[in-house]
């Protein structure tokens, strides 16, 4: 199957599976067009796949192999330099397309910028968005665009999608009283804990779109992010929210953004790509 504005990349190492076929289908989104502080997310999709080459796809503490799971990876998608709008739309046809092949078919994005998260969540039209970010992206504009990287949970949100965010640790007054005002529920990095997790999430309606956006991890673990955050959570943590959600709601799609960098062997793609495989991990167990 062909998919309009990909191309081929190196992919993931063991045997994959054709997108017809597939309950996981892995795009890469490689944009920087709208980064604030450190460059480089345009090359985050092609550091996350080489750094899955370090690891073992036999999950420890779940005792499966993500290998003999049925995944497929549909390559990159050909962005549009500097323009977020039209590069989440694009991946929005995509998913779109994608999805008309194979229904039951789970996104798997790969940023890029956070901007990039539009494309899948106006394509899969999940009921709920859970976002683990250091910041709340709840601005209106920013640098006179309404598509960047900052403003994509403000997007989300006015489409109707109800939104909680954790790890938080940077925002702006306006955005913290659009969140109030929209009942948009968030926990800062120094309150979170599974408990407030769970509280949270649980009554949000199905399906669910997750997000997480590197940043969120503790700075130790993601130095090379668009907008880098002191203070952040740890990798446990956000396994074991991942693998609530995975038990309790239907989950449409996932994705991992704003990993940067430019050199193979990066600390923010290892820890992206272990990320990647806890979560195909998370949701073979159900298959
Ligand atoms: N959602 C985000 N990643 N927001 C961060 C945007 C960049 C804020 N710089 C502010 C610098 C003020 N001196
Ligand atoms: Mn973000
Ligand atoms: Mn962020």
């Amino acid at each position: 199957m062909e998919f309009l504005h990909t191309y081929d990349t190196l992919k993931l190492e063991f045997p994959l599976v054709g997108p017809e076929n597939a309950k996981f289908v892995i795009l890469g989104v490689p944009f920087d067009g709208t980064t604030s502080y450190k460059p480089g997310t345009r090359f985050g999709p092609t550091l996350i796949r080489q750094a899955t080459l370090n690891l073992e796809s036999y999950i420890l503490d779940y005792g499966i192999d993500i290998a003999e799971l049925p995944i497929a990876d549909i390559g990159d998608i050909a962005v549009i330099a500097g323009d977020a709008k039209g590069t989440a739309k694009r991946v929005r046809e995509i998913i779109e397309e994608l999805k008309r092949t194979n229904p039951d078919a789970i996104p798997i994005t790969l940023g890029g910028e956070h901007s990039i998260t539009l494309g899948p969540v106006e394509a899969l039209k999940p009921a709920s968005y859970v976002v683990f970010d250091a910041h709340l992206d709840l601005r209106d504009q920013y640098e006179d665009n309404l598509y960047n990287h900052a403003c994509v949970a403000r997007r989300i949100s006015e489409l109707g999608i109800r939104e909680a965010i954790f790890g938080v640790r940077s925002g702006t007054r306006e955005e913290v009283e659009y969140a109030e005002e929209k009942s948009i529920t968030w926990v800062h990095a120094r309150d979170y804990s599974f408990d407030a997790f769970v509280e949270l999430v649980k009554p949000l309606p199905e399906p669910v779109y997750l997000s997480v956006d590197i940043d969120v991890f503790d700075l130790s673990m993601v130095p090379s992010t668009g907008t880098p955050e002191a203070g952040g959570l740890r990798f446990w943590e956000v396994i074991e929210a991942l693998e609530w959600l995975v038990e309790n709601k239907k989950i449409t799609g996932f994705d991992i953004t704003e990993v940067a960098g430019t050199e193979l062997g990066d600390v923010t793609a290892l820890t992206a790509a272990k990320l990647l495989f806890y979560f195909i991990g998370a949701m073979g167990r159900d298959i």
